[in-house]
């Protein structure tokens, strides 16, 4: 649609979340990270001129490490991608590259290749990258046990004479070593952890314990991850290492009795010296890939390198450390992932177990759990045993006091008036309730937050069990008679007539919407739901928030080129690789920390568009701002946020010290030269909630 159409707005919104996941970001980073392909180039040459004279690519992406081989002078190269979507960008790069008729690339899975069918014989060098921040995550393990079971000569022996390498198999990286710290973390902290105790006035310790689903007991459901991943040097508000770096697994790629044996193994005790005192909050875990024995690539938070860490939160109550103390890490490879879990903190000779105390989490049978939980209330157990999961956004959110706190002042501000109105329409007796709808997206307290006692009914549109378990337990807990919350999707036939008057003849005093995503985009068809909204508002009714402003300013950040496109053929080892990859640059970023992110501002911030949610004739879908530069440079991005008005006096910024959102940024196609004093003019489009910005001098 895009190459017919290329301004065609919803093709060009969708085509972004499409390429998005069509192709992971990382490829921009792993191709313009020169000091990785450079080091490949340099093992691999080694190896085919030391004899290796056929090679298999596993995981060829754009097909650079097979092309390494061929240009080394490897008699036969095969290669071989499982995307189709990367299956086919190789072969358009092989060709571009004049290699396509002495690159053998097949569209299939390494485990699925046949020997005489995919490639004739078996090879004497496997060359791949098939890793991920936790290192087995992509399957490597797998991979190669099977590689040296049917795809690979077999290793040199020993025993025998020297056997020459083109007779026997190897493999590129020859090994890697896992190497892993305890720290101390907020940004970690607030999103696998409750750190709140109250927000908006509301005490959340009627939930007890809320966990995300990050966890290293690989008992609990499968829908858990055993880790995250995080780039620890761009962590709002850094970490603080609690011990001393420890090496966590070493392992030999060469050695398939080893692989083999990874899985099996039992599971590796350590016993780690905290050296800090603080607040246990991740291991954070990275490695050292041996490509040979001189070259190797590091993927740790100190080193430049542009890969993230994986990160294993500990999600237990108990876990402040003092120095003397000893942490107890348990380190197993469990359906090829690599888990590491603090299992205790050993002080003055006193073995406290993190886990075993952590209540079974709920979510399996919320009703079941939730009455044993109320028992422990009743009981008034100090805390109850229940324990509940979260999506780590959902955390993040509930750990914004901030946002929460004026949401309260806001709808406070709001019942009164609305109490005032109709103490003076209607006699006391019977006063009309008042009608608050929250059509949050995920887990949200906020219909919680706006029950005034006598007063308010309050509806909820959180439609999981143990989030409507989560909100009665709340409530309890609050002393808010549960008649006062309704669960709204109970009483609508669909999820599309979510918006729909509470009763026949009546209308919502307020309706709370759920305007930007963690990520930092304004979420799909808000003004839409607006629209719909105000139409469903009784007079002097609410909508939260009333209004988004978003603003802006220029940047010049290299580290947000290098993540959006592959510059040039320099980074590439002169191989004409970036023109085809970049078909997938996408112009919108997301995720992004402003507040960590490399990059010079080279203007003030701005007021970029505003979206007025009361009054959609206000709104427009083109605005040009100009902006006065005030530091010479080149601007590659610009970078976004919102001022999320409440009401009129209450708004809180999504770029602030507490946000649990985080910022995006539009990279400009071409990088604008400006000096201080210029100004440039920016045209932003804001069409079905997608943004878009030319920037002209
Ligand atoms: C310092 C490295 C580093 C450290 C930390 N974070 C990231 C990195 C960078 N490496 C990321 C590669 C990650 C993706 S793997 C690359 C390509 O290979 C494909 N594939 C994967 C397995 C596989 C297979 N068995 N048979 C055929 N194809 C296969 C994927 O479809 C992908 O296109």
């Amino acid at each position: 649609a895009l190459k017919l159409r290329p301004d065609f707005p919803e093709a060009k919104e969708n085509f972004y979340r499409v390429a998005n996941w069509l192709v992971e970001r990382w490829h921009f980073l792993m191709l313009n990270d020169h000091g990785r392909n450079h080091k490949y180039q340099l093992a691999i040459k080694k190896a085919v001129e030391g004899g290796c004279s056929s090679v298999l690519d596993i995981g060829t992406g754009t097909g650079i490490l097979g092309m390494c081989a061929k240009m080394a002078g490897a008699a036969e190269v095969y290669a071989c991608e499982l995307s189709k979507t990367m299956y086919e960008l190789a072969c358009e790069v092989l060709s571009a590259n004049g290699m396509a008729d002495s690159i053998k690339i097949v569209h299939l899975k390494s485990l699925d290749m046949k020997i005489p069918k995919d490639i004739p014989n078996r090879v004497s060098l496997v060359v791949t990258e098939t890793v991920d921040a936790g290192l087995f995550g992509e399957g490597i393990i797998e991979t190669l046990i099977h590689a040296w079971k049917h795809l690979l000569l077999p290793p040199p022996n020993t025993q025998q004479p020297l056997s020459s390498p083109s007779q026997t198999g190897r493999v590129i990286p020859a090994g890697a070593t896992v190497f892993g710290v305890a720290v101390q973390c907020r940004e970690i902290r607030r999103q696998h952890r409750l750190c709140a105790s109250s927000v908006g006035g509301l005490d959340l310790s009627a939930v007890g314990q809320i966990y995300s689903p990050v966890s290293c007991l690989a008992d609990t459901e499968d829908s858990t991850e055993p880790y995250t991943t995080e780039r620890l040097s761009r962590l709002r508000g850094g970490y603080i290492q609690l011990t001393q770096p420890f090496t966590a697994l070493d392992i030999d790629f060469n050695n398939v009795q080893e692989l083999e044996g990874l899985c099996s193994r039992e599971m590796m005790q350590l016993r780690l010296c905290v050296t800090q005192e603080g607040v246990l909050d991740a291991l954070a875990v990275w490695f050292q890939l041996h490509l040979d024995q001189d070259n190797h690539l590091s993927t740790g938070p100190q080193e430049d390198t542009c890969w993230e860490q994986a990160i294993y939160p500990i999600q237990s109550p108990f876990n402040t450390v003092k120095c003397g103390d000893e942490i107890l890490v348990e380190v197993s490879c469990k359906d090829s992932y690599l888990r590491l879990c603090c299992a205790a903190i050993i002080r003055d000779g006193h073995t406290f177990r993190l886990y075993n105390a952590t209540p079974k989490i709920l979510n399996a049978n919320p009703e079941a759990e939730l009455c044993s939980a109320l028992a422990g209330l009743q009981t008034n157990q100090e805390k109850p045993s229940c324990a509940f999961m979260l999506e780590s956004a959902e955390i993040a959110l509930l750990n914004n006091t901030a946002y929460h706190n004026s949401f309260q002042r806001a709808m406070s501000k709001l019942l009164v008036s609305l109490k005032s109105t109709r103490r003076s329409q209607q006699s006391d007796t019977e006063l009309d309730p008042i009608y608050v709808l929250d059509v949050s997206e995920g887990f949200s307290v906020l219909s919680l937050i706006a029950i005034s006692p006598g007063l308010v009914q309050a509806y909820s549109s959180v439609e999981k069990e143990h989030h409507q378990s989560m909100l009665r337990l709340l409530a309890k807990g609050n002393g808010v008679l549960e008649s006062t919350l309704e669960f709204w999707l109970s009483h609508v036939e669909d999820d599309s007539a979510v918006l729909q008057r509470p009763a026949t003849e009546k209308l919502w005093s307020a309706i709370i919407l759920d305007c930007i995503e963690t990520c930092g985009l304004i979420r799909q068809k808000l003004l839409e739901k607006a629209t719909l909204a105000r139409c469903l508002l009784e007079d002097g009714g609410q909508i939260f928030p009333e209004r988004i402003v978003i603003h802006g300013m220029l940047v010049e950040s290299d580290t947000l080129l290098r993540e959006s496109a592959v510059q040039g053929t320099e980074p590439t080892l002169g191989f004409n690789i970036a023109p085809f990859i970049n078909q997938f640059t996408v112009p919108v970023h997301v995720f992004l920390d402003l507040s960590t992110l490399e990059c010079t501002h080279l203007s003030e911030a701005v007021e970029l568009f505003a979206l007025d949610l009361m009054n959609s004739t206000a709104n427009y879908t083109d605005r040009e701002v100009k902006v006065r530069v005030n530091t010479s440079g080149k601007v590659t991005a610009i970078a976004f946020w919102y001022q999320i008005h409440l009401d009129s006096e209450q708004s809180v910024s999504t770029f602030s010290e507490d946000s649990h959102w985080k910022q995006a940024a539009v990279v400009l196609q071409q990088p604008l030269t400006v000096s201080r004093g210029e100004w440039v003019k920016l045209s932003i489009q804001l069409h079905k909630s997608s943004i878009s910005i030319i920037a002209v001098k």
